[in-house]
């Protein structure tokens, strides 16, 4: 009996990307609404309470009430907004994070899917922050580069127009105010004591993400090497379908000496890069902001809910180990 699946939010950038992400399934059922009804609450709530699980690809407030909308139905919902990622209610839908992560996104009814800045910020300090490496109350400081189908269809509608300011050709900071909306699960999931500095820029490519954090190692309480701190990535995400920790690297990233964001565009995978030196430590996560930051996320979380093989319907550029 395939399992029977309703995405609100079906038209927008993130909903797209799961139907795609669907393609040539036989153990789903997809539950559509009529895009002239797709904000009528009477018949989202139809379609969410036939469902076994709703996809949520709304912004906060809609994804709100479409919770409240489930009420009374046992479906199981996974949001990809922003609204539940820190409500302890929810589970965090990360799995590589630890093996209690991946069992709670395996038995919840609520599963929120983590932001795609916050999933490259997360992959790099959780770890070390478990380790013991990082302490809670290090001054944590990370910037990020983003495709800008990261910002939807509006940011989409601007970086396309053919009559577009020249602004848009160049890379733009924002959140200056510090206060990006995912700060808190940034520090509330990784367990620090202080949200980060964080400052991402957006640029002027459909999609992909490198998302940074400095260490300086004078300022920790334990000395620490490069090697150290590469092999609790490399103990941390052993055996991870996913999440790739590259060799270590030298003070040249790459080969040209260039670490570009989007080669993992399409794919759900998520790099880990360890750069610098023994004073300054470089940690780099690259990620698809559409894949492992939202959709394939989105897709591997239900696949873990609804007892599917784990990557099923999601790419990876490594091979298959
Ligand atoms: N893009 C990304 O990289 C990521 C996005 N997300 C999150 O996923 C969610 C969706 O984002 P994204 O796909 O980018 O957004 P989009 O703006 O591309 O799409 C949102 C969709 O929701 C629809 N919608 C808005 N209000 C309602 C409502 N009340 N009832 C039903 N449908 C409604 C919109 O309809 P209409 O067509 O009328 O606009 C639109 O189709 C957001 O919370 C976003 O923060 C998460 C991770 C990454
Ligand atoms: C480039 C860009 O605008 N990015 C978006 C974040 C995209 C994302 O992952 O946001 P949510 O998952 O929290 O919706 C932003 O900074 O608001």
């Amino acid at each position: 009996m395939p399992v029977q699946v309703y995405i609100d939010g079906q038209e927008g950038t993130t909903g797209l990307k799961i139907l795609e992400r669907f393609d040539g399934r036989s153990d789903i059922a997809l539950l559509k609404i009529d895009p002239e009804k797709r904000k009528d609450n009477a018949e989202r709530k139809r379609l969410i309470h036939q469902s076994d699980i709703t996809f949520l690809c709304l912004p906060d407030a809609a994804a709100v009430e479409a919770v409240a909308l489930a009420e009374g139905s046992n479906t199981r919902i996974i949001d990809a907004s922003t609204a539940h990622r820190t409500n302890p209610d929810w589970a965090y839908g990360f799995p590589e994070l630890s093996p209690a992560h991946r069992e709670r996104i395996r038995t919840s009814q609520r599963v929120a899917v983590p932001g795609c800045y916050a999933s490259g910020f997360i992959s790099l300090v959780y770890p070390l922050v478990q380790a013991g490496i990082l302490p809670a109350d290090y001054p944590v400081t990370a910037y990020a580069l983003s495709g800008y189908s990261g910002g939807g269809k509006k940011a989409i509608a601007q970086y396309t127009d053919p009559n577009r300011d020249n602004c848009f050709d160049a890379p733009r900071l924002y959140a200056l105010g510090q206060t990006h909306k995912h700060m808190p699960e940034m520090q509330k999931i990784s367990g620090l004591a202080y949200p980060p500095m964080f400052n991402p820029i957006i640029c002027d490519f459909f999609n992909g993400m490198i998302v940074c954090v400095p260490i300086l190692t004078r300022l920790l309480p334990k000395a620490v090497t490069p090697e150290q701190v590469h092999a609790a990535f490399a103990a941390h995400y052993a055996n991870q379908r996913f999440v790739h920790v590259t060799a270590l690297q030298g003070s040249d990233v790459l080969p040209d000496g260039f670490m570009s964001a989007n080669p993992l565009a399409g794919s759900n995978d998520l790099e880990v890069f360890v750069c610098g030196n023994h004073d300054r430590i470089l940690l780099c996560a690259r990620l698809d902001n559409l894949g492992k930051g939202a959709s394939g996320a989105a897709v591997q979380c239900m696949n873990l809910m609804i007892g599917a093989p784990e990557d099923t319907g999601l790419t990876s550029v490594y091979e298959k180990e």
